[in-house]
């Protein structure tokens, strides 16, 4: 199974999962299981986000980039790593880069919820007040997506052999992020860093990447032989694929694999891009000591001990979030 060299990654129906059909459950776990121990990606539909929802959550969010960027950065919280609101042109740069992304973002965190003992863990949410229907639309598409999250933790369990509520009550109301990007138009290709892309080459954090928008060009994963392979998703699915958190506690036995997202040629500078990736995280205590079964001789432990909270602490120090 590892040997295979994907040219597009798999497809996957959620409610084969919800169904409560053994066999198609089974086959749902075993297809994805191969999926992630190979390429990391696979695109899925019946995530459960219905066409009005995304629709209103994109007017809403394309709403919001076009305020001037004196009025963005009203909603900057740097004082907390700019995980929650906005974060500015070529703020954010890959691990190991210097030179910052072409794009700008917003985040909506897990919103507070006085009933949950976690609540008090998490910043406050930041809402933009020109854009009044923005807060209702993130809202209902984080819970969507932390449902459908939960849902594909559940099959990931099966597949590595473990309880299939193993990752309930670490990543439900977790530290997860809704990251709205809008990759703006450049109207003058000269004045930007040679070397600057859309999203550089880079592995996600978190463990667990929901991603909504892939349709449009540009995103690209690199496949084990070192060629880059074009993602495109179908309008009703979504991309979901493994994160460095889930890596590292399998011991790379499932791939967080790196992925770009490339610019439109010289003449398509100036377009905009859209997308809206959920990256969800588990509770920052959870620990992400690897597997005992995911270690043997053949695959020696990797990584060192840590907590999800600790190892995020760290990324985001790498890639020019926290300082
Ligand atoms: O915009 C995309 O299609 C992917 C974005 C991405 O990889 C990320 O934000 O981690
Ligand atoms: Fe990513």
């Amino acid at each position: 199974m590892s040997d295979i060299l994907y040219n597009d990654i798999p497809s996957l129906d959620l409610n084969d999962f919800r169904s409560n059909d053994p066999e198609r459950k089974a086959e749902f776990v075993k297809a994805l299981g191969d999926a992630y121990q190979n390429i990391g990606f696979v695109a899925v539909k019946n995530h459960g986000l219905s066409d009005e929802l995304q629709e209103k959550l994109y007017n809403n969010v394309k709403e919001f980039f076009r305020l001037d960027d004196e009025v963005k950065k009203k909603y900057e919280r740097p004082d907390i790593a700019g995980q929650r609101g906005y974060n500015g042109k070529m703020k954010e740069h890959a691990k190991g880069r210097n030179v910052g992304d072409l794009k700008e973002f917003y985040h909506v965190g897990q919103p507070n919820d006085s009933s949950h003992p976690l609540t008090d863990e998490y910043p406050d949410n930041v809402w933009p007040e020109e854009v009044p229907e923005f807060k209702d639309a993130c809202l209902h598409a984080f819970k969507t997506l932390e449902q459908a999250g939960l849902d594909m933790l559940s099959a990931i369990a099966i597949h590595l052999g473990l309880p299939e509520n193993y990752f309930q009550n670490k990543a439900s109301y977790g530290n997860s992020i809704l990251r709205a990007i809008h990759y703006y138009p450049i109207t003058n290709p000269d004045e930007v860093p040679d070397d600057a892309v859309r999203a550089a080459e880079h592995g996600d954090i978190n463990l667990i990447t929901l991603l909504m928008g892939a349709s449009a060009d540009g995103l690209q994963v690199l496949r084990k032989d070192g060629k880059w392979i074009p993602i495109t998703a179908l309008p009703d699915q979504i991309i979901v694929n493994v994160g460095d958190m889930l890596a590292r506690l399998t011991n790379d036995k499932l791939k967080s694999t790196i992925h770009r997202v490339v610019n439109p040629p010289k003449e398509k500078m100036n377009t905009s891009r859209y997308s809206i990736p959920f990256f969800m995280h588990p509770r920052s205590e959870m620990d992400l000591t690897c597997l005992e079964s995911c270690i043997d001789e053949e695959n020696p432990k990797q990584y060192e001990d840590m907590t999800a909270g600790e190892f995020l602490d760290q990324r985001l120090a790498e890639i020019g979030l926290k300082k």
